[in-house]
């Protein structure tokens, strides 16, 4: 796994209340270009409110979020997508009346809704993008079957291979193998390998084992504050975190 030192990602002192609770309290770490890193933390820790900062969901009540030489905190959650952060929700959220091809064509950047993008002329391009998708996602044997018929790891796969299509730079899974068999789990860690090779992954992950596996980076959450950040090592390793996990 090689990354690089160039920051693609730099979040810096980022806090957000909600009525004056502080669910994230002056957060900072960066993502490099090729980089895997994973936000874990227990229950209520901020994982879901730091995506959601991110991507512009939620407004930071201080704080900045630089992603590839723009300050994020001020633009809006479309223009954020544009800009190419993709995010993926735990649930997989594929249209399952369509089929694997249909899905895909539909996210395909030209298209700007259902009905157009499924009236767009095929071009040549838009079909080799995606069976290089499909073929990324373990689906190019399933592209004429409608989502429906997806086993649960299938439809989260489609997923990702939707956000794929898009091109982002930056891309965000939440809980990405939950729900997911054994086998599922490695090939999803090997498809974000490959995924890594032009671009960078935030992911919030519990199981520990798929973790790993796959983090360059792990930033632990512990009531909006992180505790520890380094490699799953150092974070496994250190006297906060087992007592987080393991204490009280
Ligand atoms: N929009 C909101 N308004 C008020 N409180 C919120 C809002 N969003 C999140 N919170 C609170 O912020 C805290 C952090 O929530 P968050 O969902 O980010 O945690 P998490 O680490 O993702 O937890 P889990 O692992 O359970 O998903 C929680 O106490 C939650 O209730």
């Amino acid at each position: 796994m090689t990354t690089t030192n160039e920051p693609l990602l730099e979040v810096e002192g980022l806090s957000v209340s909600f009525d004056g609770f502080k669910a994230v309290d002056d957060l900072s770490f960066r993502i490099n270009r090729g980089e895997i890193r994973v936000i874990i933390g227990p229950n209520g820790a901020g994982k879901t409110t730091v995506l959601d900062l991110i991507c512009g969901r939620t407004a930071a009540t201080s704080g900045s979020i630089r992603f590839a030489g723009r300050e994020l905190t001020r633009m809006k959650e479309y223009d954020i997508v544009r800009s190419g952060v993709g995010r993926k929700f735990q649930t997989p959220s594929v249209y399952e009346d369509l089929t694997v091809f249909e899905n895909l064509e539909i996210s395909y950047p030209r298209g700007r809704g259902v009905f157009e993008a499924l009236f767009f002329r095929q071009d040549r391009a838009m079909l080799e993008r995606i069976n290089e998708i499909a073929a990324m996602i373990y689906l190019d044997g399933k592209l004429d079957q409608k989502a429906s018929g997806l086993s649960h790891g299938q439809k989260q796969w489609l997923e990702i291979g939707m956000l794929l299509i898009q091109d982002p730079a930056l891309l965000m899974l939440d809980e990405p193998v939950a729900g997911m068999t054994i086998s599922e789990r490695v090939r999803t860690a090997e498809l974000l390998q490959r995924i890594i090779q032009s671009r960078s992954v935030l992911v919030i992950e519990h199981d520990m084992g798929f973790v790993e596996k796959i983090a360059h980076q792990v930033t632990v959450l512990h009531q909006g504050r992180i505790i520890s950040d380094g490699s799953m090592e150092h974070v496994k390793n250190d006297p906060k975190v087992v007592e987080v996990y393991l204490g009280h």
